[in-house]
């Protein structure tokens, strides 16, 4: 069965062929845009400003794409988990996290992925689906506290660089001012490194990037992370060099710290190698346990240490704070493979 195509997620100039489509005057895409990102509003038929003919045809061709998350789960700590439904049967989770005056969406922009990385619970349910971006934005603009959003990163289910046509169209309606008009400091990619599709997302966005590192060596880094064999990470630094951080925009090195694999001096050496000419920072992050995983998270003391030399050696580091990880919403526990994800 063919699936019927949504009007949300359509930029000015698609909307714009549209109108020229149905005889409808130029202008009338401003005001379809308007609607949907502006107003939010995704029903032709809401569409006061439009003839009454053209908005029946609108609402005859296209089905609605937004939808409110089936379930939410509420950590201790505030933050929420959202559970939503795809059109075509999956499930995506988002998560919400509070911290004082910010408040930052992780969101999914695939149910499932493909990178098998060993310690992550989405790798290990395999790749349903690739969110078109009216599902990724969906998770935005049905979200209770869609108001209150300061900050998005894509750091939920899925690689994103794996989904680059959707991504950018997602991105494009987020920060465009027809759009929701946001800055893009405020919105962070997270990638594990999908080289060919690196140059065009720091081409064609002006956001954040986030790249999840992991371990500096080659050998070592492919025993977790599968895509190091296709993509090297020092391709990925070699990209990196070639673009200006130094300014607004910002590139962060994910860093899980793995007991006894990758918290090294070796790996510290190996680490300020890899990332020497870069302007950045390493967030390291602890391992957030997945069941019969073989990793293990240093403790806190520990952790502090590895930051501490990182940072003597002048790389600026941070550990972040693991959220939400008592209703399975911290980084990497994401998975809807029980629900029927597959
Ligand atoms: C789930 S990924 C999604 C974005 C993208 N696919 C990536 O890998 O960067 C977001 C971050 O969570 C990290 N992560 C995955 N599994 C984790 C785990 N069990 N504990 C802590 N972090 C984890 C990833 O390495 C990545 O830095
Ligand atoms: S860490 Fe990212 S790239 Fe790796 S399997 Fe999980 S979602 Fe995919």
């Amino acid at each position: 069965m063919t699936e019927k195509e949504t009007l949300y997620g359509k930029n000015p100039e698609e909307l714009a062929a549209l109108c020229a489509e149905l005889g409808l005057p130029r202008f009338a895409a401003r005001q379809i845009a308007r609607w949907l990102y502006v107003r939010g509003t995704e029903d032709p038929m809401r569409m006061t400003d439009l003839a009454a003919t053209a908005r029946e045809r609108l609402a005859a061709r296209f089905a609605p794409a937004l939808s409110a998350p089936e379930r939410v789960s509420v950590s201790a700590d505030g933050t929420k988990k959202y559970l939503f439904r795809t059109r075509r049967g999956h499930y995506v989770e988002s998560a919400y996290i509070p911290d004082g005056e910010r408040a930052t969406l992780c969101v999914s922009s695939q149910a499932g992925c493909r990178m098998g990385c060993r310690f992550c619970a989405t790798g290990r349910q395999g790749l349903q689906e690739s969110l078109p971006a009216a599902e990724i934005l969906n998770q935005i603009v049905s979200l209770p506290e869609r108001d209150r959003l300061t900050n998005l990163v894509f750091m939920g289910m899925g690689e994103p660089l794996d989904n680059p046509d959707q991504l950018l169209r997602t991105l494009s309606v987020i920060t465009s001012e027809w759009g929701f008009g946001w800055s893009p400091t405020r919105v962070t990619v997270s990638t594990a490194g999908v080289v060919p599709q690196l140059r065009r997302f720091l081409d064609a966005t002006k956001v954040h990037l986030a790249v999840s590192l992991h371990n500096p060596f080659r050998e070592e880094r492919m025993e977790i992370m599968p895509v190091e064999r296709a993509w090297p990470i020092a391709e990925v630094t070699a990209i990196l060099r070639g673009y200006d951080f130094t300014h607004q925009r910002r590139v962060s090195f994910e860093y899980i710290v793995l007991e006894g694999l990758n918290d090294s001096p070796r790996h510290i050496r190996g680490l300020s190698r890899l990332l020497d000419g870069i302007k950045c920072r390493i967030n390291l992050i602890r391992f957030h346990r997945i069941p019969g995983s073989p990793y293990f998270s240093p403790d806190d003391e520990a952790m502090r240490r590895f930051r501490d030399a990182l940072t003597a050696r002048g790389i600026q580091t941070t550990i972040r704070a693991s959220r939400g990880e008592d209703i399975q919403a911290a980084c990497g526990l994401l998975s809807t493979e029980a629900l029927g994800g597959r």
